[in-house]
């Protein structure tokens, strides 16, 4: 353990009410919307395979020229109630949104820098317009920000010279300013979600970010900022120096899941995923492989199997309006989880071990566990290791027929059970109702001396 001014400030989860009610979220909605998806992967019938909210990266359109798309940002078709019904039938408990991208275009008319909706034809204020109809829907609100502002003067990657510093000053002043107005603007968020925090001039300030942290977490207490937004004094960042995560959740699986529940350690976590194999802004063109609804809902199980949350990304037009492909998916998940919501909301890891055929959950503060069952083996038999000194005394299909099972012990804590032949089209899930064994072991069996 060294000593750190800058490291995080505590070890373990967060207990109180407002991270206890994130941890159970389960499933959340992600959106991409901005100056970008005007272009939407392509310029001059030219079309980019790169991200598409990057497209100013790419050199394919003039700097100068990508920089006055707020001139013509005018989304006709942007109705915020929409999205938030949107996000209501897929199941998603929270969004969170851009505010402001890499490219610096502020979606609320902020009072720091003219490159706003403001200043578009557009004029009003989106972010407003989206945690509004969000809040009326009782879907809970969290900000993306990124740091990185390509648009800013005093934006700077690292502090070479005098004149960095000074013009990074200036940029930090700015980047607290407008993080303060987005929480008293919208002081019914409930989170920050941070990106652009990975160059040298933002990793260099250590003791500033950690102020600006505690001073936001303040402002509105029960504030959920992950592991992304600041490194402590050594450049650490996620974890500190010691190993210890920084923020409230890790933010570090960005379209990817962890393996197994060891690389979690412990922490809570999210994962935010695409729907092509890398495209948060609006494209045009979704290229290569796109995640069907199966998929995403077996991404959402695993990611709750293992105590985080899964974010799926949505990236609407730049009329407002979103995708049919995505408004799809919406509806599959939606409809899944309709029927299976109650293995996924308030849910954690199970602690049984990962079997074949799918993912355990369990329903927090009691001993109700899921199956969550995508790959039913051939000999029709689902195995189950319960932990120690654990019974099973209920075993049922959670949906339709809720048909009963009574588990077959095969082995010490060991059990199957065994499914009738039956056409899965969709994943299904098993409710397993079990106890402490009073005496004994809780099973019939002993296990072998070696
Ligand atoms: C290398 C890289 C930098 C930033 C990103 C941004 N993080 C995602 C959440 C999107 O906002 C993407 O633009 C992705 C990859």
């Amino acid at each position: 353990q060294i000593t750190l001014l800058h490291g995080s400030h505590r070890v373990g989860k967060r207990s109180d009410a407002a991270m206890e009610k994130w941890r159970g979220y389960g499933l959340g909605q992600f959106i991409h919307w901005g100056l970008y998806a005007i272009p939407g992967g392509a310029w001059n019938g030219k079309q980019y395979n790169g991200a598409a909210e990057w497209i100013r990266s790419w050199n394919g359109i003039p700097k100068s020229t990508y920089d006055s798309l707020n001139y013509s940002f005018n989304p006709t078709a942007f109705d915020a109630k929409a999205w938030a019904k949107t996000a209501r039938q897929m199941g998603a408990k929270y969004v969170t949104f851009t505010t402001k991208h890499h490219d610096g275009f502020c979606l609320w008319p902020s009072k720091y820098t003219k490159y706003t909706v403001k200043n578009s034809p557009y004029k009003k204020d989106i972010v407003k317009a989206v945690v509004d109809a969000y809040d009326q829907e009782g879907i809970d609100v969290i900000l993306y920000f990124s740091v990185m502002d390509w648009n800013h003067p005093d934006w700077r990657y690292d502090l070479k010279t005098k004149e960095d510093s000074i013009a990074f000053e200036r940029f930090k002043k700015f980047t607290r300013n407008q993080l303060i107005e987005l929480l008293t603007n919208y002081p019914t968020v409930k989170g920050l979600w941070f990106d652009g925090t990975w160059d040298k001039s933002w990793v260099k300030q250590a003791a500033f970010a950690d102020e600006l942290e505690t001073e936001m977490r303040k402002l509105r207490p029960g504030l959920i900022i992950g592991s992304r937004f600041r490194a402590d004094e050594n450049g650490k960042r996620h974890f500190d120096s010691n190993g210890v995560l920084m923020g409230d959740y890790e933010q570090g699986w960005e379209r990817k899941i962890p393996a197994k529940i060891e690389d979690v350690h412990g922490n809570d976590w999210d994962c935010v995923m695409t729907v092509p194999e890398n495209q948060w802004g609006y494209n045009a063109a979704w290229n290569g492989h796109i995640k069907t609804g199966n998929e995403l809902i077996e991404m959402t199980a695993r990611c709750v199997s293992m105590g985080g949350n899964f974010v799926l990304n949505f990236g609407p037009k730049g009329d407002g309006s979103i995708r049919q492909e995505e408004i799809k998916l919406a509806t599959e998940i939606g409809d899944w989880m309709k029927i299976n919501q109650e293995a996924i909301y308030n849910c954690e890891y199970a602690g049984y071990e990962k079997q074949d055929w799918g993912y355990f959950t369990k329903k927090s503060g009691t001993d109700k566990i899921y199956m969550v069952v995508f790959n039913v083996p051939v000999s029709a038999a689902l195995r189950i290791k319960t932990p120690p000194k654990t019974i099973i005394k209920k075993a049922y299909l959670l949906a339709d027929t809720q048909e009963v099972f009574s588990p077959e012990e095969i082995s010490g804590d060991e059990y199957f059970l065994h499914l009738k032949k039956r056409e899965q089209s969709k994943p299904f899930v098993i409710v397993l109702e079990t106890a402490k064994a009073e005496k004994g072991n809780g099973t019939k069996y002993e296990k072998a001396k070696i």
